[in-house]
Order: structure tokens, then C-alpha cells, then sequence
């Protein structure tokens, strides 16, 4: 890997900015906690399955692949979405005092990657809530949420790979001592209750 001019004053930028990984199963309630986390602290979020999703929008040849695999529930390569949220967080890089980088990594080998690419996390936000949980929260928001991945068939696809996949990151993550985990089976209101105090105890 090379490291070009651009890259040591990208570096440079987000120095003291913080980053947080945010990472649970699907429908655990990331999205609705980094939202929260928007309003309360000003902190950029990037999700890394909206961004994948804006890029099927846009109608590209990209987009029509990635949506293919999305629709099965697999996971994007690595490459394509790291470059995503690098390219996403340089746009943000003069103005942002913090990053949520929501739904990534989902393996262990992202988030290596990312570390070698962008830069350290300080806190890895682990939204917990049981499976049966997750899959009555994604068939209600499959009602109107016009995500192609919101059917029965996917959502037990994408649990299986959560288990499979992600769960090993928080123990990589733990290993660090920077893993703090919410309890999202609790009403929205109480799980960002915890949120904040582990965002309040960032130095
Ligand atoms: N604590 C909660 N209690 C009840 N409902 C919740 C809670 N948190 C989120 N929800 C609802 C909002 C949504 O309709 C649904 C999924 O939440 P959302 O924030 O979109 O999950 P997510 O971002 O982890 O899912 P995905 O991985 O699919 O993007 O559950
Ligand atoms: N970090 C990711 N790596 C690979 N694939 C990803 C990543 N984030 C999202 N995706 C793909 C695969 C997921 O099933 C869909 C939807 O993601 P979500 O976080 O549920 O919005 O996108
Ligand atoms: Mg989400």
C-alpha cells in the first residue's frame, strides 16, 4: 500500500476528529441511535448501507451489481465499500468533529483495513437485541421502508451472516476494552440514554 500527499493531509484532518463504529444486527437499531447521536453532538454518520444504497439509486452499472448482491443478503467487497466511507468522510473532513460509521466493519478483515486506510476507532457502540427481536423490526419496517432486503427470506440471510461474520468483531474489538454495549431491546429514549453516557465518557 502506498501512502500519497493527499492521504497524510486526510490523516492530518481527521486527527483528532473521533470514530466510532457502530455495530449490531440488522434492525437492531443503529440507524435510529446514530440519529440521535446526529442531533444531540453534531457528529457526521455515515452509514455504509445507505451509501451502498444511493449508489443502486443512481442507476449506475456499479449500482446494479451491488444490488444484486445486496438482494441476497451477502456482503458488498470489502474495497468497494471501504473506498465508499473514505470518500465520504474526506468530504466531511473540514467540518466534522466526529464520524458514526454505521454497519461497518462486518468482519474482522474490514476493520483492519480500515485502520490501515483511515484511522483508529475509539469506541466500538455494540446494539444489542435478541434475533426475534431484529426480524419483527425489519418485517414492520418492510411495510414501508421499500428496502428490497426487508422480506422474510433476506432478513434470516443477513441474521445468519450477522452471527457468522460480525459478531467475532466485537470480540476483536473487546480484546481493545473499546466495546461499549447498548441494550436495544429497551425503548428508543432509554437505549440512547446509554448511548450518550458512552459518548460522554470519550476523552
Ligand atoms: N429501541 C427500539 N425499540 C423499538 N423499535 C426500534 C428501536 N430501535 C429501532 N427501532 C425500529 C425502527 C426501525 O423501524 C426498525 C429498525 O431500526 P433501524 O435503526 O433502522 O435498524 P438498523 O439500522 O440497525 O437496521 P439495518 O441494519 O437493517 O440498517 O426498528
Ligand atoms: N460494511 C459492509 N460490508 C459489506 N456489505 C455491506 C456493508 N454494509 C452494508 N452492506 C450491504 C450488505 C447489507 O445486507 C446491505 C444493507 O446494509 P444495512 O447496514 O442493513 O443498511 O448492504
Ligand atoms: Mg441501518
Amino acid at each position: 500500500m502506498t501512502f500519497g500527499l493527499f492521504d497524510i493531509l486526510f490523516s492530518d484532518k481527521i486527527k483528532d476528529a473521533k470514530i466510532i463504529f457502530v455495530v449490531g444486527g440488522p434492525g437492531s437499531g443503529k440507524g435510529t441511535q446514530c440519529e440521535k447521536v446526529v442531533a444531540k453532538y453534531g457528529y457526521t454518520h455515515l452509514s455504509s448501507g445507505d451509501l451502498l444504497r444511493a449508489e443502486v439509486a443512481s442507476g449506475s452499472e456499479r449500482g446494479k451489481q451491488l444490488q444484486a448482491i445486496m438482494q441476497k443478503g451477502e456482503l458488498v467487497p470489502l474495497d468497494t465499500v471501504l473506498d465508499m466511507i473514505k470518500d465520504a468522510m474526506i468530504a466531511k473532513a473540514d467540518v466534522s468533529k466526529g464520524y458514526l460509521i454505521d454497519g461497518y466493519p462486518r468482519e474482522v478483515k474490514q476493520g483492519e483495513e480500515f485502520e490501515k486506510k483511515i484511522g483508529k476507532p475509539c469506541l466500538l457502540l455494540y446494539v444489542d437485541a435478541k434475533g426475534e427481536t431484529m426480524v419483527k423490526r425489519l418485517m414492520k419496517r418492510g411495510e414501508t421502508s421499500g428496502r428490497s432486503d426487508d422480506n422474510e427470506e433476506t432478513i434470516k440471510k443477513r441474521l445468519d451472516l450477522y452471527y457468522k461474520a460480525t459478531e467475532p468483531v466485537i470480540a476483536f474489538y473487546e480484546g481493545r476494552g473499546i466495546v461499549r454495549k447498548v441494550d436495544s431491546e429497551l425503548p428508543v429514549d432509554e437505549v440512547f440514554k446509554q448511548v450518550s453516557t458512552a459518548i460522554d465518557a470519550l476523552k
